[in-house]
């Protein structure tokens, strides 16, 4: 059994893989990272794979906690038939990667967008051919609120519901949140048809997906833990 772990800006996520079946475990804030280690002592572990785009601190509480060394992922220029086109893959997140090749080992050889909506909105775009073509990082929607929040004399409260036509502040903010989020999201979607000359899948994932789901067409899939399953796909090697 192998012990998958995804940390992020927020939230630290660890699963369970036999080799056929994901087992998500959940999720623990930074700070209570510690408190994994009893749990994953006593588990008949052959392998620890993570990948962490979290600060240096989050990456040496994992070690600590392991009971085995770590293989730490990162973004490749190449696997399992994904080429990825950023021009340096030493500075893309790992997690970005990783929810590529998740997808790709969940949809093959289709054309997908895949937003992982998180700490920060990611948006990337790959091809049915396995070309990654790169995308988009942006403000998530708790980042959002809190640099209006922070940066503002008047907007230091709570967001209210995200609607058409927003007739008080907290709706406002709701909606230009939603709006920018889903917005760049459908533009990537747009563009990626445009090149491909095709409809591509979308798929949402991350702490936000649910609170984006509703503001997209119905076709957007939610698909929990897409880092994770990149993680099962290399600790396969398939
Ligand atoms: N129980 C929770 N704790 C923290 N954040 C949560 C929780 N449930 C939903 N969220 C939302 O999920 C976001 C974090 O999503 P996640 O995918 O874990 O991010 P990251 O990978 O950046 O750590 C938060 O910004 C928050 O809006
Ligand atoms: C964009 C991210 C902050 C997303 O992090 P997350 O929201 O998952 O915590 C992370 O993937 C990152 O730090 N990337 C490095 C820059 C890049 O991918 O180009
Ligand atoms: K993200």
């Amino acid at each position: 059994m192998k012990l998958l772990i995804d940390a992020g800006n927020t939230r630290v996520k660890w699963a369970l893989w036999d080799g056929h079946q994901l087992q998500p475990q959940g999720a623990v804030a930074h700070a209570d990272i510690a408190t994994l280690a009893a749990p994953w002592a006593a588990l008949p572990l052959s392998a620890v794979l993570a990948a962490s785009v979290a600060h240096e601190a989050v990456r040496q509480a994992i070690e600590a906690a392991s009971p085995l060394p770590v293989q730490w992922q990162r973004a490749q220029a190449a696997a399992f038939g994904v080429r990825n086109h950023y021009r340096n893959v030493a500075e893309q997140g790992a997690d970005r990667w990783l929810a590529v090749l998740g997808a790709r080992q969940r949809y093959p050889a289709q054309d997908v967008v895949i937003a992982s909506a998180g700490t920060a909105l990611t948006v990337e775009a790959l091809t049915a051919e396995g070309d990654y073509l790169g995308g988009l990082i942006l403000p998530g929607y708790r980042l959002m609120l809190a640099s209006l929040a922070q940066n503002t004399a008047n907007l230091d409260r709570a967001a209210g519901h995200a609607c058409a036509f927003p007739q008080g502040t907290e709706d406002a903010l709701a909606s230009g949140a939603i709006d920018a989020l889903c917005g760049a999201i459908q533009r990537l979607q747009q563009r990626l048809a445009a090149h491909t000359g095709r409809a591509p899948r979308l798929l949402l994932t991350g702490g936000d997906a649910a609170l984006l789901q509703p503001h997209l067409p119905p076709d957007a899939r939610m698909v929990d833990n897409l880092v994770i399953y990149g993680l099962a796909s290399v600790a396969d090697g398939s």
